[in-house]
């Protein structure tokens, strides 16, 4: 990458407060301690029934580069406190030099549905390193699942259409663009305007031409005939710059003379206007001349809802161009994932202790323990019915399990062996720092989520008042967490 930021090393790619307590854990003697922490969210974004997480393969590459160089220990060495003293003493910073990643990760695979306060994430070693951790691994999941989510909303309403992402231009700055592409191509975008993410995924690029290229000619006929002779094999041209039906027309005439060359006229794109009338209209004039295989593109700040109600309307849309709305989920601009510790090993006795977070709010109390995801299926179906969110320390035992709702205790589900097939959830990346996982390929990402889609059931893909897939603590989880509830309270 060309921008300053990626020449340099990323492990001050964190919060400062991650480093000032890094250096408190060593100097109190805790730093090796190992702890476990937990990377979850609380609420599905875009009032949605799911979640698709994405990020994985970027916290492995992230990982295995963790390392401080010299020039970040120099950095470090020159901040001081309000005596003007150095924050951190010199024995810290080469402890930081001496450091590499050690940690264990388990994580679930990237495209997967996930459901709220299940952990896509799991590390577990040294306190400080899990600690310095918190930042980047949430600024990589935390965008990266938005995305993926947006795109595999913007998927399901265009149903069988390709959807090109057009964001970079509107994307929150060079990473935000990039990562944004990687991440709306394994939510279920097919192709990309962004050349880079072409170039370093492989992701198809794709795209028409703008309007300052029908401007910068006399008339739009100069352009369109321009633009076929430069392109006659990628021929898609902008109709809507001064009047939709009358570049329809003009774009029919270009598309004869493409023909009589050997040619076809790829497509017509539409950007303005109302896009259903539109559509349908050009869909007439295309087939009335014989360009029945001249696809219709639209564009212009659709989003999966404004896509679903065109499809309701009979638009005669074939592709769908969408950038802002996507690469900045425009609707819910950040996820709230959080990271938070859920045990630490006694140095003395070696046993696990559990750590809670108490809230006034009750979604913000944390769930303690070594946490795995059961997912349960239904193989005659086809669905999955329900995730048991349950503590490896103490994991249940029997064929038979109830999963509690944390935020509604009423709400209660019997899952069985015997009558369903089943699967652990988060699997090992890292052991003691050595990768152990060959991250797929983004196509097979990508072929896993759609997978992964067809097995919810329709009511709780829907956009307006989604179902709600229970997902649950495991019941002695769910009691073991009210039990430190009620220990923690004052009163
Ligand atoms: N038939 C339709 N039903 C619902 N939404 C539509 C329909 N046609 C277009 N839209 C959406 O309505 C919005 C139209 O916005 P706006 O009025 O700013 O665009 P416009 O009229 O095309 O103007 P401009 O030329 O500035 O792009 C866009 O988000 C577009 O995707
Ligand atoms: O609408 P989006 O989903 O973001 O898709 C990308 C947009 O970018 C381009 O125009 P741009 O928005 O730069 O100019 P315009 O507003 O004049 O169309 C293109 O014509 C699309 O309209
Ligand atoms: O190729 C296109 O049509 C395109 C690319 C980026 C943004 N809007 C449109
Ligand atoms: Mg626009």
């Amino acid at each position: 990458m060309h921008t300053r930021l990626y020449k340099e090393s990323l492990s001050l790619h964190t919060d400062f407060y991650q480093i000032t307590m890094a250096y408190a854990y060593w100097k109190s003697g805790k730093a090796e301690q190992e702890a476990i922490f937990h990377l979850y969210f609380r609420k599905h974004p875009f009032q949605g029934g799911f979640t698709i997480t994405c990020g994985l393969e970027d916290v492995i590459d992230y990982l295995q580069h963790f390392s401080f160089t010299d020039a970040d220990l120099h950095y470090l060495a020159t901040l001081t406190g309000n005596d003007g003293k150095p924050l951190f003493e010199e024995a810290f910073l080469n402890f930081l030099k001496n450091s590499c990643f050690s940690c264990d990760l388990m994580a679930v695979p990237e495209g997967s549905v996930v459901f709220p306060n299940e952990p896509l994430l799991r590390i577990q070693g040294p306190l400080w390193q899990c600690q310095i951790l918190e930042t980047p691994l949430l600024n990589i999941m935390n965008f990266q699942t938005l995305i993926a989510t947006k795109a595999a909303r913007i998927r399901l309403a265009a149903k069988e259409d390709p959807v090109l992402e057009f964001g970079l231009r509107r994307a929150q700055g060079i990473d935000g663009g990039f990562s944004a592409s990687r991440a709306a191509y394994i939510g279920g975008c097919d192709g990309t305007s962004n050349v880079l993410a072409g170039k370093l995924l492989g992701i198809p690029v794709k795209g028409t031409h703008a309007h300052s290229w029908v401007m910068s000619f006399d008339s739009e006929a100069e352009a369109f005939q321009a633009y076929a002779q430069a392109m006659p094999n990628n021929c898609i041209l902008l109709v809507d710059t001064y009047d939709t039906i009358e570049g329809v027309k003009k774009a029919i005439q270009v598309g004869q003379a493409l023909r009589a060359r050997g040619y076809e006229l790829a497509g017509i794109r539409l950007d303005s206007g109302d896009l259903a009338y539109l559509s349908i209209e050009a869909r007439k004039l295309l087939d009335d001349a014989g360009f029945h295989n001249t696809k219709i593109v639209a564009s212009n700040d659709l989003d999966e809802h404004i896509v679903e109600s065109l499809k309701q309307q009979g638009a005669r849309i074939d592709i769908w161009g969408i950038g802002t709305k996507l690469v900045t989920a425009f609707d819910q601009p950040a996820l709230g994932g959080v990271y938070k510790i859920a045990a630490l090993k006694d140095t003395q006795t070696g046993k696990w202790e559990y750590k809670i977070k108490l809230s006034e709010q009750s979604v913000k109390v944390s769930i303690p323990g070594k946490l795995q995801v059961k997912r349960f299926y239904d193989a005659s179906r086809g669905l999955y019915v329900g995730d048991m969110i349950y503590d490896e320390l103490n994991p249940p035992t029997g064929n038979s399990f109830t999963i509690v709702d944390p935020q509604d205790p009423i709400r209660r589900k019997r899952l069985s062996n015997e009558a369903f097939e089943s699967k652990d959830l988060l699997i090992p990346i890292f052991e003691k720092g050595k990768l152990i996982y060959d991250p797929p390929t983004l196509k097979s990402i990508r072929h896993h989520r759609q997978s992964e889609l067809d097995k919810l059931h329709s009511s709780i893909k829907r956009f307006v008042n989604p179902h709600l897939y229970p997902a649950g603590l495991e019941k002695s989880l769910y009691h073991l967490r009210e039990d430190l509830i009620e220990q923690l309270r004052p009163h």
